[in-house]
């Protein structure tokens, strides 16, 4: 997407076609900070300590750990054992964001039947990059489908901008381009509607108030960074029209895996009677799990995130404590949302709603 006049993605190879550069999100929107990524333990770093995050992009980075690994493997006694087990270690870098095994194994897949070491790393590399420009191409495709919606429900109100509620970042920060959740505001503002978005500031890392507040700012898109909090507030006094928001992984029966969060605003959209809407690539679908509370598993991180919160003090980007420094915090990446409180799912394919039958009509090759 442009910043300030630069075309820039949040993943990208190096000329000398072996590093993987990325922006280091943790830093932003104070600090625009690219690492370099040349050994497995520094992808596996970038993605735990979330230098990466989002769905796709974990995706895409880990796609990318496979082609380090086999960049890496030619010393090995059996380079191919090697390249399995780096891609173990890869793939249980964050459990809840299903593109990372499913993007990491797809790359293995055809790393497998690749023969030489030089081969290994070519298919790694196309692959990890065909990735890559799929996920862009499907966020595009999301960015049309959705914003339809939007121009609808623009239609249907007698007047002032139509209010978008989302959570985290699931832009393309947390993509390759567009983003899902975002990609219908992109798509729709640069067609004119006149929309407005409530950004979640999303606590505990703030993805929304650093990272989806940054984007939009960076596109021109009118946003207001609101308390995690505030979005039921909002609700009953008709400041809402719609949500959208990401998700880390759907089961094929419609229940949805996103942010700390995300369940509470489909539960007040629920009573309130706003459309609730996730957005999310096919990739970003677990084919396997049909109870998405049961079965999906929830990353708890480091207590130290809710104890501590980031920002610029006096020009330097500085971490305060909250609470006492004797009281325990726990951190619940992520929570559930029951398929019968969301509206629908805009995929690259199209709308649909969020049951079983209705996934599996859009998607009947699985
Ligand atoms: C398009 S990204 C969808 C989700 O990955 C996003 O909403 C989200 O929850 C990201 O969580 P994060 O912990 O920042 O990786």
């Amino acid at each position: 997407m442009l910043v300030d006049g630069n075309q820039i993605r949040p993943i990208w190879l190096d000329d000398d076609r072996t590093t993987v550069k990325v922006i280091d999100q943790r830093q932003l929107p104070h600090r625009f900070v690219v690492a370099d990524l040349t050994q497995v333990d520094e992808v596996i770093h970038a993605i735990v300590e979330m230098f990466v995050r989002g769905a796709p992009l974990i995706g895409a980075t880990g796609a990318y750990g496979v082609m380090i690994a086999a960049l890496n493997a030619g010393l090995k006694n059996d380079p191919m054992a090697f390249i399995e087990k780096e891609c173990r270690r890869l793939k249980a870098a964050r459990p809840t964001a299903v593109n990372l095994a499913w993007a990491v194994d797809r790359v293995l897949a055809i790393v497998r039947t690749a023969g030489s070491v030089e081969a290994c790393i070519d298919a790694a590399r196309d692959e990890a990059a065909a990735i890559a420009e799929e996920e862009a191409e499907n966020c595009r495709m999301i960015g049309v489908h959705g914003a339809e919606i939007v121009e609808a429900i623009r239609h249907e109100k007698d007047r002032g901008p139509v209010n978008i509620l989302t959570h985290c970042n699931a832009g393309w920060l947390a993509c390759i381009e567009y983003g899902t959740a975002t990609a219908p505001i992109y798509e729709a503002f640069n067609r004119g509607v006149d929309l407005h978005v409530w950004v979640d500031e999303t606590r505990p890392l703030n993805q929304g108030a650093r990272l989806t507040a940054w984007e939009l700012g960076k596109h021109g898109v009118p946003h207001t960074v609101i308390t995690d909090n505030a979005g039921g507030h909002l609700m009953q006094h008709g400041r809402v029209d719609m949500v959208i928001v990401g998700t880390d992984r759907s089961t094929h029966t419609g229940d949805v895996a996103n942010k700390i969060g995300t369940y509470l605003k489909a539960l007040a959209a629920k009573d309130n009677g706003i459309p609730f809407y996730v957005a999310l690539p096919s990739s970003t679908f677990d084919w396997t799990m049909t109870d998405g509370v049961k079965e999906i598993p929830i990353e708890e991180r480091s207590p130290d995130e809710v104890r501590y919160i980031q920002g610029l003090a006096d020009g330097q980007l500085t971490r305060v404590l909250v609470p006492p420094e004797t009281s325990p915090a726990a951190d619940f990446a992520f929570d559930v949302t029951p398929a019968r409180l969301v509206t629908g799912f805009i995929t690259e394919r199209g709308v649909c709603g969020a049951s079983e039958e209705k996934i599996h009509e859009l998607f009947p090759e699985h």
